[in-house]
């Protein structure tokens, strides 16, 4: 095959920061995705309608001329989300979501949610409107080895929860683990989950074997080759349960190549280009639209894109870094290697 074309993408799970960072990536994914659920880890964090909507603003005037790219917003669960604040989230039609991050479990994380017990009322709102609650999946207890934490967040979280409001649409975001899709799998239709490109092309060698990677450093972490087997395995499934959300995470090159490197891979500017390989690694690129362009507006109950993309085989080279605030540089996953496939 030597050229695909599908429905144009759409990002369930994007990074965008904010102010200079903003006007640096925007473009990026606003080139490949027609819509992007942006994540509300800003700091501080996007907890309010009225936050979230003024932001929205500045991703839209920080797009590219032209661009009809839709941000889709997110609220940040706090531990004193009232109810009534999900209401108003929901009324204003442009907020689509509301983001679980267990309190220190990533970047921007320290007003996320303590106990999920504190939430139950805001919780019940989502589930009685119909909002998808998202979840980063990982618990922080200090005793559990960072490998583990997706799959203990699992038994000790995920399924308390559904227990406990049991119609409550969830999207297990990035997930990383074998256990994490088997979980998906299985459950309800209301339960879906998004998966990154990284996830689906590297495993932990990758980041750690001949020295030490930080630009594969992200949470939840890569994993051992069978649990890359197992995400690839469900992405190419043609279940409707899994699809496309790069979490594509921007740091300065700087606070990524340091002694104490942040989490987070920018998969933004070869988002669909990653993807396609993954897919035609496992012999499944005529599964790529379902995943990248027709499961994600469904479970969320929007309408597919009219538009569409096509990607052509022909080898190009990412930059080994890009402009992003002030001095300071950004490198993209893959900078400076050759990409088999291109976004004509
Ligand atoms: N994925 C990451 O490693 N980092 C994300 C946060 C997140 O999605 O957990 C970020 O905001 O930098
Ligand atoms: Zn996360
Ligand atoms: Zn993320």
């Amino acid at each position: 095959m030597t050229s695909l074309t599908l429905t144009r993408p759409d990002d369930w799970h994007l990074h965008l920061r904010d102010d200079e960072a903003l006007a640096a990536v925007v473009g990026a994914s606003a080139r490949q995705m027609g819509r992007a659920i942006i994540m509300p880890n800003l700091k501080p964090p996007v907890t309010t309608t009225e936050q979230a909507l003024a932001y929205r603003e500045r991703i839209l005037a920080a797009l590219p001329a032209g661009s009809a790219f839709e941000p889709l917003m997110t609220l940040y669960l706090t531990d004193r989300t009232p109810a009534e604040e999900i209401e108003r989230a929901h009324a204003s039609g442009l907020v689509q979501a509301v983001k679980l991050y267990p309190a220190g479990a990533t970047t921007n994380s320290d007003s996320g949610v303590t106990d999920l017990r504190h939430c139950d009322e805001a919780i019940a709102a989502m589930a009685r409107l119909g909002m998808p609650l998202l979840v980063h999946g990982e618990v922080t207890d200090a005793e559990i080895d960072i490998f583990d934490r997706e799959a203990v967040f699992i038994e000790r979280v995920m399924k308390p929860l559904l227990e406990r409001h049991p119609t409550l649409r969830v999207v297990f975001e990035h997930i990383t683990t074998a256990d994490a899709a088997e979980f998906v799998t299985a459950a309800p239709a209301n339960v879906a989950a998004t998966i990154t490109a990284h996830h689906l092309l590297y495993n932990r060698n990758h980041m750690l074997v001949g020295g030490i990677r930080p630009h594969y450093y992200c949470l939840p972490i890569l994993k051992r080759e069978r649990h890359r087997q197992a995400l690839l395995a469900a992405a190419t499934s043609g279940s409707p349960k899994f699809f496309l959300g790069t979490d594509s995470a921007p740091h300065a090159q700087g606070d990524k190549e340091s002694a104490c490197g942040c989490a987070g891979a920018y998969t933004a500017p070869a988002a669909i280009e990653l993807y396609a390989e993954a897919f035609e690694e496992a012999g499944a690129l005529d599964r790529l639209e379902g995943f990248a362009s027709h499961f994600g507006p469904d479970f969320y109950g929007l309408p597919r894109n009219a538009e569409s993309v096509t990607l052509v085989r022909e080898p190009w080279q990412l930059p080994e870094s890009l402009a992003y605030v002030g001095d300071a540089r950004i490198v993209p996953l893959r900078a400076g290697e050759t990409l088999a496939w291109k976004l004509a």
